[in-house]
């Protein structure tokens, strides 16, 4: 982050930051038609742009540093598709509230996008899967989001003062998955000629992170109707929707929130060594990072290609 700049404050780089851009980039790549954010270990989604132009976040005031492995610390600006192609920016490393970044400082790369020009965000990101019909590697359309900071009043990006007059005070939420967008995803998916269970559809749970859920966590948000759950995207969603962009999430599911259906006893397991009985105590799975990123690695090809089938198919006006 720059010392010279508030970093909570998002209406203040935006022109240092342009500005930057514009003397980087050549003009048919610096206006953006299209956004697209790398979750955990899915930066490889740049790698199929034409004449990329990367530009390092410490190049750009506003932006800090991605210090989660699996995500780079730089914006992507390329072409996608044959032809003159459609111009797109993609953000190669999130930020996540957790690494201590302030909210604000989380969606500035989605209100910088914005700026440029975006109209359309696609948004990916690993999720653990909370709805056992979800299979590790799926990829789910998020339709909905369940964001218990949000409603209690913590991390919600719209907090404080309006700063557009274009922006209002009490955003609706209801139409915040793009329809367009997800017709177009299942289209990608058919003409890809992806298996049936290769996209979903489901709610995504946003949680702060960085600890994993517990697994009466876990049931709580299961409960609750959300089919994944994550540590980041919604922020992105509500800043983009204040911003008028259309959105679009592509959660890959990384594996399974643990959630046994009852607790080992071991006021049970105790009772029956003092009785000289044998006890099966088979090992309880444990989620890590680096099982998330082998799988965003895996997947990483197959959510290339439908991103950029996706942006192919974006009618253009
Ligand atoms: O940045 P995303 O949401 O894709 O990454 C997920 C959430 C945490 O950052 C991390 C936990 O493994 O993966
Ligand atoms: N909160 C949360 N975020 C994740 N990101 C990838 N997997 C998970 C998970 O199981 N829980």
């Amino acid at each position: 982050m720059s010392s010279t700049s508030d970093p909570s404050d998002p209406t203040e780089p935006f022109a240092s930051t342009l500005d930057v851009l514009a003397r980087i980039l050549p003009p048919h790549l610096l206006n953006p038609r299209v956004g697209i954010v790398c979750g955990s270990g899915l930066s490889t989604l740049a790698a199929s742009l034409r004449e990329v132009v990367e530009v390092p976040y410490s190049a750009l005031e506003g932006f800090g540093k991605s210090t989660v492995a699996g995500h780079k610390s730089a914006l992507a600006f390329g072409l996608v598709g044959e032809g003159a192609g459609v111009p797109v920016v993609v953000q190669l490393g999130r930020f996540h509230a957790y690494e201590g970044h302030p909210i604000k400082a989380v969606v500035y790369p989605i209100r910088l996008m914005a700026k440029l020009g975006v109209q359309n965000l696609i948004i990916a990101s690993a999720t653990g899967a909370l709805n056992p019909d979800l299979a590790v590697g799926t990829i789910v359309t998020i339709h909905d989001h369940l964001a218990i900071p949000n409603m209690t009043g913590w991390l919600n990006p719209l907090f404080g003062p309006l700063t557009s007059s274009d922006h209002t005070r009490f955003l609706p939420l209801s139409d915040a998955y793009s329809v367009k967008l997800r017709r177009l995803a299942f289209h990608a998916a058919h003409a890809l000629g992806l298996p049936d269970d290769a996209l979903a559809e489901g709610t995504y749970a946003w949680v702060s992170g960085p600890t994993y859920e517990t697994p009466a966590e876990g049931r709580f948000l299961r409960a609750a109707g959300a089919d994944v759950v994550g540590m980041s995207t919604v922020p992105e969603v509500v800043a983009a929707r204040e911003e008028g962009l259309e959105v679009l999430v592509l959660a890959l599911v990384t594996n399974a929130v643990v959630i046994p259906e009852r607790y080992r006893s071991i006021k049970e397991e105790v009772k029956a060594e003092l009785e000289g009985r044998k006890v099966e105590t088979p090992p309880e799975p444990v989620v890590n990072h680096e099982e998330v990123l082998t799988v965003g690695r895996l997947k990483a090809e197959l959510m290339k290609s439908l991103v950029a089938r996706i942006i192919e198919m974006i009618p253009r006006d």
